[in-house]
């Protein structure tokens, strides 16, 4: 029991109102009891072990930070290699280790970059050293001057057949190598995208695997500048990381360290463009795209346990006669504004598993020289990376505001859950950028669409995540049939809206783009709608894929139906945080909308008694959430407290600083106030 009004017990009591098995829930979230098993092992071992520790990070200076982070990566392969750990298993004690290291860019980008656009060959000389770790890569693409616009890079390799080499070189300062995770300090090589150019042709942007420090001493190879680019958002956070600055001063390297797969130069200096899509190139981007995804759910669950948790040991106001107060998640303003995001992290998960699958499923294809899903692939990467990244961050910061004052405490975890985590919205494609991406493709299917609207039963019909598009005459027209607020619990009601606001709001679009001069310019003075657009699609997509899991078998008493309310709060509270989008298009009626919000508040109040025991199906150890507000057992008053005094101010009683600067100003005050 702990002092002064905490409750430990009270989860207990929480625990106790679950409706449904909290073990099966583990299950449908982690995906199969195995998975259940393996993340629950690596979790412990990560938990259990003195070198992982992560309570004091935040006060760490960057040098040791920094430090920590060599350390433990170190330590973590000793671990990985001694229990012969498989990649599952290496993976997931990545993921419990918490802490963003050169081995995501080496591992995440570096041989994922060697895989897709390398050669056998290339394959077979670099994979086994990146493997082993002899050598440590990095992703180098983006540049001080620019990183949205790839094709905008100016590093140049220039191809020399006279010593059968490339010259790299950093023809200006906008040019210099910025960003890349790894690159300051840690990395011997990097995959490095620049102009390529041969017989005084420039043949735009290409993968070079280019050595940057003596495998002997590290040091940088000559004619390379290196570094690190400076301390970043929050303490502790993406700190760990080290992210470089590159130049090149005419570095030369051999020509059989061009990335062959895509195109080649030949000994005499031909350039020749294989049968390969020359998109392959952003292939690298689409796999890491993929990966943000199902981390979204990952970061979102995190601080949503958090802040559920705490909501339920929290209280205020409502004592009556002396009594206890109310728990804040009794407040209906706390559960309208945290159960949406606990149904979030649910849909992330498994639209995460859906594109896991999706990529999986597009590099066997690709395998056998089938690229007709690449387009797919691009765009719900990109659009379903920009959403959830988007919402993910918003939500963490929701969650800190959720856990009042206390969740500004770096001992929340939240503050630097937010900074670790809100890069996402920008690395790997800046959000804005990869929504217009997303438009690009609605706008040519809804102006095809609109063209071929007659002859769309004969026509080329959309696939995919698009396919409901070709269902073109009845979605502009339908009118939603929903009479009471449980109609809107039938998910082919929520999909139809979904489905007739996504397609009216591209269309719409395409309709004001072709009354434009150009094209072009259409494209950018409508450039917010066709965000917008975009936004609608993805939503849909989310929205599908969480119905569609809900069609699935999903073991466990009581499972399957808390699924179905969370997928209803999902899709419910975006049909009323867009029911502007939702009216305007007239999918659906105000009193329809009305409706929907009805059924929500009800919602609600059914999940309130499930909401601890949802949030421990995401089965986090302490170690992991970090947190003393999350805590399992609810204990937490005590742990704020005794966190508060291993703060590095607290180490005296009578600050540093004392007698320089408070001393004389308080003898100064004395001597005023004798005056
Ligand atoms: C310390 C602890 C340690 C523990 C140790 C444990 C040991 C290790 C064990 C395990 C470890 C595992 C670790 C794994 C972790 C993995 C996690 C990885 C984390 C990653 C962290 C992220 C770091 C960040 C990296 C980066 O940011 S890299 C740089 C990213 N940059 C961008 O995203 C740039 C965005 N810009 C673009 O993508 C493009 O420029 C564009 C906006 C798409 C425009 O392209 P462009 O060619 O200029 O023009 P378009 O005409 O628009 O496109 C042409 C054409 O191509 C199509 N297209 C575009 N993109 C793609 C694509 N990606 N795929 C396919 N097709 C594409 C486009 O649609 C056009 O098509 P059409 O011509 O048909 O219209
Ligand atoms: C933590 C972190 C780690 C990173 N790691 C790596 C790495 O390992 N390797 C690597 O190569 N890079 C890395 N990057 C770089 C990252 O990929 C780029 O920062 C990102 O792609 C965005 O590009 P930018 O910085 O050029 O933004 P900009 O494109 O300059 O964006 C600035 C603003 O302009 C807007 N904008 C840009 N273009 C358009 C447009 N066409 N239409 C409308 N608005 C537009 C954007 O929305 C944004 O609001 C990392 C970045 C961060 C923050």
């Amino acid at each position: 029991m702990a002092d002064g009004g905490g409750e430990p017990d009270q989860l207990a009591g929480e625990r106790a109102t679950a409706q449904f098995d909290v073990d099966g829930m583990k299950v449908a979230w982690a995906g199969s009891r195995h998975a259940v098993e393996v993340a629950d092992r690596m979790a412990r071992l990560v938990a259990s072990d003195p070198v992982f520790r992560k309570d004091t990070r935040t006060m760490l200076s960057r040098k040791e930070l920094f430090k920590d982070t060599l350390k433990k990566a170190a330590h973590a392969w000793k671990r990985i290699v001694e229990l012969r750990l498989t990649e599952e298993e290496a993976n997931l004690l990545r993921l419990y280790v918490d802490q963003p290291g050169y081995v995501d860019l080496h591992w995440g980008m570096f041989v994922p970059a060697i895989k897709g656009q390398g050669t056998e060959e290339q394959q077979k000389k670099w994979l086994p050293m990146a493997y082993k770790f002899q050598i440590i890569g990095c992703y180098a693409q983006t540049e001080l001057g620019h990183g949205s616009n790839v094709q905008g890079l100016e590093t140049t390799a220039t191809f020399d057949p006279s010593a059968d080499e490339f010259v790299m070189h950093s023809p200006t300062l906008t040019s210099s190598k910025w960003w890349p995770g790894g690159l300051g300090k840690a990395s011997t090589h990097a995959v490095v995208y620049a102009r390529l150019i041969t017989e005084g042709k420039d043949y735009g942007i290409h993968g070079f695997i280019v050595q940057l420090r003596s495998l002997d001493d590290h040091s940088p190879l000559p004619g390379v500048t290196l570094g690190d680019i400076g301390g970043k958002f929050g303490s502790g956070a993406y700190n760990s990381m080290d992210n470089g600055v590159l130049r090149f001063d005419h570095v030369r390297i051999p020509r059989d360290q061009m990335l062959m797969r895509l195109s080649q130069v030949t000994r005499e200096g031909k350039y020749v463009h294989s049968d390969v899509p020359k998109q392959l190139l952003y292939g690298t981007m689409v796999y890491v795209r993929q990966t943000i995804v199902a981390d979204a759910s990952k970061a979102l669950s995190r601080a949503v346990c958090i802040a559920v948790r705490y909501s339920a040991i929290r209280k205020q106001f409502g004592s009556q006669d002396g009594g206890p107060e109310t728990q804040v998640l009794n407040y209906k303003t706390q559960q309208s504004r945290l159960f949406p995001l606990l149904a979030s992290a649910y849909a992330y998960r498994f639209v995460g598993q859906w594109l896991k699958w999706l990529y999986t499923d597009v590099t066997q294809k690709l395998e056998a020289k089938d690229y007709s899903t690449l387009p797919e692939a691009h765009a719900c990467t990109a659009g379903l990376k920009s959403v959830t990244t988007s919402a993910t961050a918003d939500a963490i910061e929701e969650c800190r505001k959720l856990c009042g004052g206390h969740g500004y405490l770096n001992s929340s975890g939240l503050p630097e859950l937010f900074a670790v985590y809100v890069p996402a919205c920008t690395y790997e494609g800046d959000n804005v950028v990869l929504l217009l991406q997303v438009s690009v493709v609605l706008h040519l299917v809804a102006r095809f669409l609109m063209k071929t609207v007659a002859q769309v039963a004969t026509g080329k019909q959309p696939v995919g995540t698009i396919a409901y598009m070709g269902n073109i005459q009845h979605l502009m027209q339908c009118k939603s049939a929903v009479n009471t607020a449980e109609d809107w619990l039938n998910p082919a009601a929520i999909k139809e809206v979904f489905e007739a606001r996504a397609l009216r709001m591209a269309v719409n679009c395409a309709q004001n783009i072709s009354k434009a001069p150009s094209q072009e310019e259409g494209f950018s003075e409508l450039s917010p709608d066709l965000l917008e657009a975009a936004v609608a699609h993805v939503q849909l997509i989310i929205v599908t894929k969480f119905i569609e899991k809900l069609q699935e078998d999903i073991p466990g008493p009581g499972v399957k139906e808390q699924l179905q309310k969370l997928c209803s709060i999902y899709a419910l509270h975006l049909l009323h945080k867009h029911l502007g989008d939702f009216l305007s298009t007239g999918c659906i009626t105000a009193r329809q909308g009305a409706l929907a919000n009805e059924l929500l508040g009800k919602l609600y109040a059914q999940v309130r008694p499930n909401a601890v025991a949802l949030v421990d199906a995401f089965d986090y150890t302490d170690h992991y959430l970090g947190s003393v507000l999350g805590r399992y057992d609810g204990d937490v008053y005590p742990a704020l407290y005794e966190e508060a005094w291993k703060d590095p101010l607290n180490e005296t009683v009578v600050p540093d600083g004392y007698q320089e600067h408070l001393r004389p100003l308080l003898k100064q005050q004395l001597k005023l106030s004798r005056l």
